[in-house]
């Protein structure tokens, strides 16, 4: 029976989420789509979507669909996971899928919180920051599909829902759980559904966590996921773990990397590993054909795999993006690069590939996917946010390990280091 029940709008959103529930000590399972059956063994369970840029209803429906297999499996506290930058439209999605939950739960409230300061995501006053520029000039405000132009998530929450939305801010955070829980009961009793709570540090997001313990939602970025496992082992319902909680089965296999963020992070991972390991980037505007490109990657990488890593990149800078986009407009320059890295994929676990890593949400979701993954079980971290999971797949070795890497996570040498972790 899951403590923990999470819904997140992502695949890698949904990993990064699991990641620090792990290393807080809590066994996680990654369960791709919203489950048919009974659900995988963990303490907590996390239903991955791929609701954030969907049409809200299908989000609406497909986030309450997940709850309900959640709450039948026994889960104490529903986590509604959102991208630590607030990725959404003004018609959603994060707005409409809380309001849902929040009627689902009869809960009449719920705290908003993206932050991820490890990562440089924190919010002031209400504001949330990436590094040191506001979200709406970070570059996110250019984001092809979720472009965020407001830094007030007040505001931004406030355009996506019927509710009022309130401010726990930074003073009474400081001040720890005590205080931050009473700020959150008067917002609720002064008929606010949201509060936005600022978190700057790791010690804000404990003492956040902390004071949610009897809320039956929670929202946010993986953040302040941190302070829950502590809830749950105060009241005797999580074991001391440790780093058990992590164990995955024995890495085999040969090692390969597949890239298909066109994020300034990957980009960067990209040049990085160009100097330490055989790396193929797919012109994919001078080869606009999927079967082309596959043919073009299994043959490159016949006689390579080993060990070491082969890296295999669809990316490419804006400029070339565009250009592709410009061609086939943007939905389908992003199917054909989804299409190619997929069929890369099962031709390289074909080829006894076991040890994967897998770069861009879109481009996770559409490799696992093809390959039939149906749950993640999460290991140890590699990076902030970006762990080793091991997935059952129908191959003559029954596994395969996979690291989702969200577009922006991970150093600069993340393509090598994930091997020797
Ligand atoms: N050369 C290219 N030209 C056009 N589109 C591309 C190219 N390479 C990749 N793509 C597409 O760009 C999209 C990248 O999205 P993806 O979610 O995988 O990465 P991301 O947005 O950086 O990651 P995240 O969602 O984790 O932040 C995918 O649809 C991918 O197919
Ligand atoms: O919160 C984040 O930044 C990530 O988990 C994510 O959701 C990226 O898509």
């Amino acid at each position: 029976m899951p403590l923990l029940g999470c819904i997140a709008d992502d695949f890698t959103g949904a990993t990064d989420l699991a990641n620090t529930l792990v290393k807080g000590g809590m066994t996680a399972v990654q369960v791709i789509g919203v489950p048919s059956g009974p659900l995988p063994e963990a303490d907590a369970v996390i239903v991955a979507l791929k609701s954030r840029t969907a049409p809200v209803r299908e989000a609406v429906a497909e986030s309450l669909a997940a709850c309900e297999g959640l709450l039948a499996a026994g889960a104490r506290q529903i986590f509604f996971k959102y991208c630590s930058t607030f990725d959404s439209t003004e018609a959603g999605n994060i707005g409409p899928v809380a309001d849902a939950l929040v009627r689902r739960l009869d809960c009449g409230f719920a705290l908003a919180n993206p932050a991820f300061p490890t990562n440089g995501r924190t919010v002031y006053q209400g504001h949330l920051f990436v590094g040191q520029a506001l979200l709406n000039e970070s570059r996110m405000e250019n984001h092809p599909l979720t472009p965020m132009r407001d830094a007030n998530l007040v505001r931004v929450l406030g355009r996506q829902t019927d509710g009022a939305v309130g401010l726990v801010p930074f003073a009474t955070v400081e001040q720890g759980a005590a205080a931050i829980r009473r700020a959150m009961t008067v917002l609720k009793e002064s008929g606010r559904r949201y509060a936005i709570v600022d978190a700057v540090t790791d010690a804000h997001l404990l003492a956040i966590g902390e004071a949610a313990a009897e809320h039956a939602l929670i929202t946010g970025g993986s953040g302040v996921a941190m302070g829950l496992p502590a809830n749950f082992r105060a009241r005797g319902l999580l074991p001391e773990r440790g780093e058990a909680a992590a164990a995955l089965p024995p890495m085999t296999g040969h090692a390969a990397v597949l890239a298909g963020s066109c994020s300034r992070a990957t980009l960067g991972q990209i040049g990085y590993a160009r100097d330490h390991a055989p790396v193929l980037e797919l012109d994919v505007l001078a080869r606009p054909e999927a079967a082309a490109l596959v043919a073009e990657a299994l043959d490159w990488a016949a006689g390579k795999l080993g060990a070491q890593p082969v890296v295999i990149a669809a990316s490419a800078p804006p400029e070339k993006v565009a250009a592709l986009q410009a061609k086939l407009g943007r939905d389908a320059a992003g199917a054909l690069v989804e299409e190619a890295l997929s069929a890369i994929a099962a031709g390289l676990v074909e080829r006894g590939v076991r040890r994967l890593v897998v770069a861009g949400g879109e481009t996770s979701g559409a490799v696992v996917s093809r390959l039939d993954v149906a749950s993640l079980r999460i290991g140890p971290e590699i990076d902030p946010g970006v762990p080793w999971t091991h997935a059952e797949i129908a191959s003559p070795s029954g596994g395969l390990h996979l690291a989702l890497k969200s577009g922006n996570f991970g150093a600069r040498d993340f393509f090598l280091k994930a091997f020797d972790a």
